[in-house]
Parts: structure tokens; sequence; C-alpha cells
């Protein structure tokens, strides 16, 4: 089954969640770094203080990478590395680290996606309220133009924000992520500083950018537990919160009414004109998809902790998520009517199993990990063949990495990372995955 051609075929990966050296080279702490570092809040107390030591080993992994034959590369910058007190004076020893790994990556023919923030907002600002201060929007403009200016047109593809429904709710809701927050009143709050935020940094990209800029959402899409009314009510609010939230603001200028209605009381007024700041229009849609969700009578509580009741006979990943194909091509088919079939990535997709050791000799047979992205693979064909603008994938991740709260006990890569010397090991994944590039999907 063909892709068509120019179908883009990538990898990602995240700064915090690869690099190590955190503070090296005058960077600054991230809230990342302060979460790690607080004793209880990451399994094992892991870090992101080595990683997988990707900040002095990006060479080698550059190597990798044209081992898969990856066409492109998805990375994030670090904040703090580049401001490390999130404004004023820029670190030229952190622009230098981005602008080598950009050099070699087109040296090596693999062109650059770069997302301005995945998660490690620098601590200085979260001293300063961080996303909870409206602010935060003219920082993170601030910190955007300058790595504009240092690297567009060596990278062409850029993405604001990485996942700010999950940036809202694991960190300002269930507390599950950095900076740990609590507290409903500061959700909508922090959502909508940081759809202010991409707004800005669009904005100065067409100020001084020549090339293509986005936003990257993860999309589950919410199906009934049943035909009752309750089931099917309490669908549309899990919808409204996870997966309109964002897209709805971004692309038609409002929230949905149902979501503000959720909020009730916790809703603050926002002035109107923040909306014609957020929906200024972007070049494409990044979807991080991994999952559906079942979802039953909720019973009108919010907020909305994401229910998972277990579907007989399906597979779950380590990560207690349900293996469904279907919602990716479900959930393309529902950007494609409701915003107006924008060009769309696929900017993660990937899953976590309880993978078996090297072997001698190296290898790691992940034959789940190649099911899973067959799977997936084969149903953005059906995607494309449907209609849906879709330009490209991006599997998560490269290599195995720091799993966020679960520390290093969840594996994602195409590559393993043994973190006790840092020895990389291509999986089968990794090499099936390899071939799926060479051809194009048409092996699939
Ligand atoms: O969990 C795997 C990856 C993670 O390593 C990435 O940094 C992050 O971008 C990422 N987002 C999701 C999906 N989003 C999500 C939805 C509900 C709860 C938690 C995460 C998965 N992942």
């Amino acid at each position: 089954m063909a892709f068509p051609d120019g179908f883009l075929w990538g990898a990602a990966t995240a700064a915090y969640q690869i690099e190590g050296s955190p503070l090296a080279d005058g960077a600054g702490a991230s809230i990342w770094h302060r979460f790690c570092h607080t004793p209880g809040l990451v399994h094992g107390g892991d870090t992101g203080d080595v990683a997988c030591d990707h900040y002095r080993r990006w060479p080698e992994d550059i190597a990798l990478m044209r081992r898969l034959g990856l066409q492109s590369y998805r990375f994030s910058i670090a904040w703090g590395r580049v401001l490390p007190q999130g404004t004023g004076t820029a670190n030229s020893a952190g622009l230098d680290f981005y602008e080598r790994l950009v050099d070699q990556l087109l040296e090596a023919g693999i062109a650059p996606n770069a997302t301005l923030y995945h998660w490690d907002l620098p601590a200085a600002l979260d001293d300063r309220g961080g996303w909870l201060n409206r602010d935060s929007a003219d920082w993170f403009a601030e910190y955007a133009d300058l790595v504009f200016r240092r690297l567009d047109g060596r990278v062409k593809m850029w993405t604001t924000l990485n996942e700010p429904w999950v940036v809202m709710d694991g960190g300002y809701l269930s507390g599950a992520l950095a900076p740990g927050h609590r507290n409903l009143f500061e959700a909508p709050i922090v959502a909508h500083n940081l759809l202010r935020a991409h707004g800005k940094a669009v904005q100065a990209y067409r100020a001084s950018g020549a090339h293509r800029i986005g936003l990257v959402v993860n999309l589950e899409p919410k199906y009934p537990a049943s035909d009752a009314p309750q089931d099917r009510v309490a669908t549309r609010r899990a919808h409204a919160y996870m997966n309109r939230h964002f897209m709805d603001p971004v692309f038609r200028g409002r929230y949905d009414a149902v979501l503000v209605r959720m909020f009730g009381a916790a809703w603050p007024a926002f002035p109107a004109s923040d909306l014609d700041l957020i929906r200024t229009p972007i070049d494409f849609l990044g979807i991080n998809y991994y999952t559906r969700n079942v979802v039953r009578d909720d019973a009108g509580r919010f907020p909305l902790p994401v229910e998972r009741p277990v579907q007989r006979g399906a597979t779950y990943t380590e990560t207690g998520w349900e293996v469904f194909p279907q919602g990716l091509l479900d959930t393309l088919n529902w950007v494609r009517t409701r915003y107006g079939n924008p060009p769309v990535y696929i900017t993660e997709n990937g899953a976590a199993f309880d993978d078996p050791p090297v072997a001698q000799g190296g290898a790691v047979h992940d034959a789940l990990r190649t099911d899973y992205l067959r799977q997936h693979l084969r149903v953005l064909h059906r995607a494309i063949a449907e209609g849906c603008d879709l330009r490209g994938y991006y599997a998560w991740s490269l290599l195995d990495n720091l799993e966020w709260a679960h520390g290093y006990s969840k594996r994602f890569g195409l590559v393993h990372v043994d973190y006790r010397n840092q020895r990389r090991t291509l999986k089968d994944s990794g090499a099936w995955y390899a071939r799926v590039i060479a051809s194009n999907g048409q092996c699939l």
C-alpha cells in the first residue's frame, strides 16, 4: 500500500526526555528539573539529569537516524537552554547546541521539525506565575522570535506547543505532571494563556519566518460505553474537555459551549480579542494519537478523571492504553470534516510494551510494537484514501527515554537504551520501520 510521493517519514523525541545535562553550559533549570528533584513525584526518583545523554551523544543518535532512513526528525528545543531566565539574555552555548544539531541533521539529509515547547518551562518563569501569568504569552513570543531568527530556513517546520491539553490537565488539574498543581480555577487560565502564547508565536513567525508553523495536539476519540443517554452525555463532555478544547478556538475562534458550562464558575471572562489572536491561521496541524477512550456516565462530575474501562478482548500497552487503530481513522475524519481538512502530520504515535531484554548478539524482539505501528500505519493509508490531507508520520519515539512521571520504567523507543552504559540497540521494530520508510509504506 504505497503512500503518496513526498509523504514524510520520521521519528520524534523531546528535550527533557532525552538530552540530560539540564544545567550544562549556562542552561537554566526547568519545571521538570524541579519536579523530578522533588521526592516522591517521579517513579523511582528518576530524573532527566542524564536521560539518554543526547546533549553529548547527539552525533551517534543522528547516525542511528540515518540507519533508520528517517526523512525528518521531530525534536524540541529546551527554552531554558536558550534563555536561562526565560526572558532577557540569551545563552549562546544553548543556541549553539541546537544550531549544530540542525546543521548535522541537514548534512544527513534529515529535515528538522522543531517544537518550541514540550513541557519544560523555565523554572524562573514559573516563579513569576508561569502559564498563570498573562505575560507568559509575551515571554513565549520573545523566546520563539529569538529561535526563529537563529534557525529558520534550516528549520522549515516549526510547532509552537506540544499538547497544551496535557500541560493544562496534567500540570494544573491532576497534578501528575510539572508543576504539579491541582486547581480547577487555574486550568482554564493556563489553557487560555497557552493558546495566546501559541497565537503570539505564530504572529512572530509571520513577521520573520519564511516556512511553516503549526500546533501539536493530543486527540483521543471518545466512544460511549452504551447507547444509554447518560453515557452519551458523558461522552460529549469528555470530547469537549479533551478534543474540542483547543481545536475549536484555534480553528473556529471560539470555545465549545459544553466546555464552558462544565467549568461553570471556574471559567473566567476572556477578552474577545484574545480569540482573534488564538485563531491566527497555521500551516499544519500535528496530531499525537495513541489510543481511544470509552466513556461511561460521569454523573456530572468535574473535573473529569480520564477513565479507561477495560474492553474485553482488547490489547493494552504498558501505559494502560487500549490498542485501537480505528480511533486514528475516526479522529482524522473528524478533523477533516469539522475543521476544513487542514494539512496534518501524525507527530506522535507509538506504544510502551514490556520489551524483552537485549538478546545475545544485540537484538530486541519487540513484536508487539511492530504490530502496533503496522496497524496504525495501515489505517493512515485508509485515511488518505478517504480524503484526509495527511502529509507525514513521526513514530514515538526514536529512543527509549524518560517517560515523565513514569521515569524510565516505560519504553517507547524504536531503539533500546541501556541507561547503565548508554548503549543503543536497534529494536526489531526499528529495523522494520526502516523497511517501511525505504518502501514508502509499500511493505505494510
Ligand atoms: O506517553 C508517551 C508520550 C510522551 O512521552 C510524550 O512526551 C508526549 O508528547 C505524549 N503525549 C501522549 C498522549 N497524551 C496523553 C493523553 C492523556 C494522558 C496522558 C498523555 C503520549 N506521549
